[in-house]
């Protein structure tokens, strides 16, 4: 993933760029430099929806068609200036991918691909045929150059500077929203939806953000476009100019803002310089794109990085200091945190959850337990909002929450762990903790402060530089527990939160929870190692096949036999 390191880089490369353009670039090379600086544009914008959402838009072209059409129509139509062409340029597309985002946001991956292709036909289609606004297949001649208050940057360096002005202050825009409390959620969003919804981060909302913030960007690169070329085509919405969005952003490095910038130069310049080979120059720049893909798979930007990094290593950034967070408000409240009443859940013809009802009062901690198949999961699934009951209802402080999305179920206090830790891989463990403070803080600094106290209650504090990817199920469980610790949730449900421990870290987790109890949590753990649940747990509920068919203290359930019939297929001895 891009880091924090590729700044010097892209300072130098701007640097050797800007040296480039103003002592050695002859006309045709302006003009070049001045095509990439677009397209730097658009592949920052796709950055957002491709990159940072990890939706494979296909519709980036075609956002991009739309800005330079609109600016044909406006300018050389109706002879409007860029200040109101520009912005103009930049609505539409963004005003379009608004109104597309309702039906195919949701779709699944290759769905979604499809469904942006298909809005590209639509347009592309509605272009040709629309003759008397867009000129049909002709296009649109005449487009005027760009003057802005009376201010002309002409041609040659000035068009060029011009250009690289908006690709910048875009790219620094970009680059803003990525280091702020947005940022964090990316990875989340793209790698874990679900873990993001349960810490409250409405990823449907976001997605849309990006996938519309993203067609700005590519109808102002449009808009550019035509200013540039003087012409609107319909090749401006044909596929070979999404094809070479994606491949920009592919070579230079999804997600990051400088591999934007890098992939647009280098795939602008990479014809050109393989252009004296006359014929065999295509064949060079394809084994030249797929020699870049094989050996940088993460981008160019990336490995950049990772040779600075082995060449010129840095001392490893400080962490912050850790802080605890002020008590959450919440409006007094007396009875069960968690009161579930009735829930049933079906697939196809396995009746997974089946009117169970259970409450978990503040301070207490509930063990869930029962053979493999049992409906435990499916029970914290329906809790935290991630699948809908068919029956039932749910209250969280009193309040009711039934049928709500996991991000309002999360706001309103639960949190949970996963039976295999959700974490997103190429995040460090301090950020994928603070992301569970976006909903809470105001800034990324002071996420970072309250995740690391959450760290250090988990037992995690010197993990918080390790890329989560990095750590073996054990600890990614802590700091799983510490991220869902720093929801500081009325309502914790934990998976399976000791599978895998030694007996040492059973114990020091057994503290740890026990300690979120005191402090007013309700906890629901579900657990097959009876060791480690029975002495910790205040109550036990026992599931066999989706029903509640016991409930009582640890020491009950111990000798219950319908417990014992449940797990060992006879009321055999008793339980461990
Ligand atoms: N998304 C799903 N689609 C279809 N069937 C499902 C789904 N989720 C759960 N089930 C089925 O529902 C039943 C209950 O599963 P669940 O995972 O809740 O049990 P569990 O008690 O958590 O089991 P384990 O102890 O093995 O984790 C099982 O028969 C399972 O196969």
């Amino acid at each position: 993933m891009p880091g924090r390191g590729a700044a010097p880089l892209l300072a130098a490369a701007g640097a050797g760029l800007a040296a480039y353009a103003l002592l050695f670039a002859d006309p045709y090379g302006l003009r070049v430099l001045t095509v990439a600086g677009v397209y730097a544009l658009a592949v920052t914008g796709y950055q957002m929806i491709f990159g940072n959402a990890g939706a494979l838009s296909l519709a980036q072209g075609t956002f991009y068609g739309i800005g330079a059409y609109v600016t044909g129509i406006l300018g050389s139509r109706w002879g409007l200036g860029f200040e109101v062409t520009f912005p103009l340029s930049v609505l539409a597309p963004t005003l379009l991918a608004l109104v597309v985002a309702a039906p195919v946001l949701r779709l699944e991956s290759h769905y979604f691909a499809l469904a942006t292709l298909g809005i590209g036909q639509v347009v592309l289609l509605a272009a040709v045929e629309w003759q008397g606004l867009t000129g049909g297949s002709n296009g649109i001649a005449g487009v005027p150059g760009i003057e802005l208050f009376g201010w002309r940057p002409g041609r040659g360096l000035g068009l060029a500077l011009f250009v690289w002005t908006l690709a910048a202050l875009g790219a620094l825009a970009a680059w803003r929203i990525g280091r702020g409390l947005r940022g964090l959620a990316f990875p989340l969003m793209r790698d874990t939806p679900a873990a993001a919804r349960t810490l409250g981060i409405d990823i449907d909302r976001l997605r849309l953000e990006c996938f519309a913030l993203g067609a700005a960007y590519a109808g102002a690169a449009g808009a550019l476009a035509a200013h540039i070329q003087r012409v609107v085509s319909p090749e401006v919405l044909e596929f070979p100019v999404m094809v070479t969005i994606l491949t920009m952003a592919v070579i230079g490095g999804l997600g990051s803002v400088a591999g934007a910038l890098a992939g647009a130069v280098l795939l602008t310049q990479l014809p050109e310089w393989f252009r004296g080979l006359e014929g065999g120059y295509l064949l060079l720049y394809g084994v030249a794109l797929l020699a870049t893909v094989v050996a940088a798979p993460w981008g160019l930007v990336s490995l950049a990085e990772r040779l600075r990094a082995r060449w010129l290593p840095e001392p490893p950034r400080p962490l912050p200091s850790a802080l605890a967070p002020e008590p959450r408000p919440a409006a007094p409240f007396r009875g069960p945190a968690l009161y579930v009443e009735g829930f049933s859940k079906s697939f196809g013809g396995v009746r997974a959850v089946d009117g169970v009802g259970l409450t978990v009062d503040p301070g207490e901690i509930l063990g869930v337990i029962g053979p493999n198949g049992s409906g435990k999961t499916t029970l914290i699934n329906l809790v935290t909002g991630l699948e809908k009951p068919d029956a039932g209802r749910l209250y969280v402080r009193g309040v009711e929450l039934t049928g709500r999305t996991p991000h309002a179920i999360a706001r309103a206090g639960v949190a949970r762990t996963f039976q295999t830790a959700s974490l997103p891989p190429g995040t460090e463990a301090l950020g994928a903790v603070a992301a569970a403070r976006i909903t809470l803080d105001r800034d990324v600094r002071e996420a970072e402060a309250h995740a690391m106290h959450f760290l250090e209650r988990a037992g995690a504090a010197d993990l918080a530089r390790e890329p989560c990817a990095t750590l073996p199920p054990g600890l990614r469980r802590r700091v799983e527990l510490a991220r869902a610790l720093a929801r500081q949730p009325a309502v914790l449900l934990l998976d399976e939160p000791a599978a895998g421990l030694t007996e040492a870290e059973q114990a020091e987790l057994a503290g740890t929870l026990r300690a979120a109890a005191d402090a007013g949590a309700a906890v629901l753990i579900v657990e097959h190692n009876m060791p480690f649940l029975l002495p910790l747990a205040d109550r036990i509920t026992c599931l066999d096949e989706g029903r509640v068919i016991a409930e009582g203290t640890p020491d009950a359930i111990r000798r219950d036999r319908r417990v014992r019939a449940a797990y060992l297929g006879s009321p055999g001895p008793e339980v461990p």
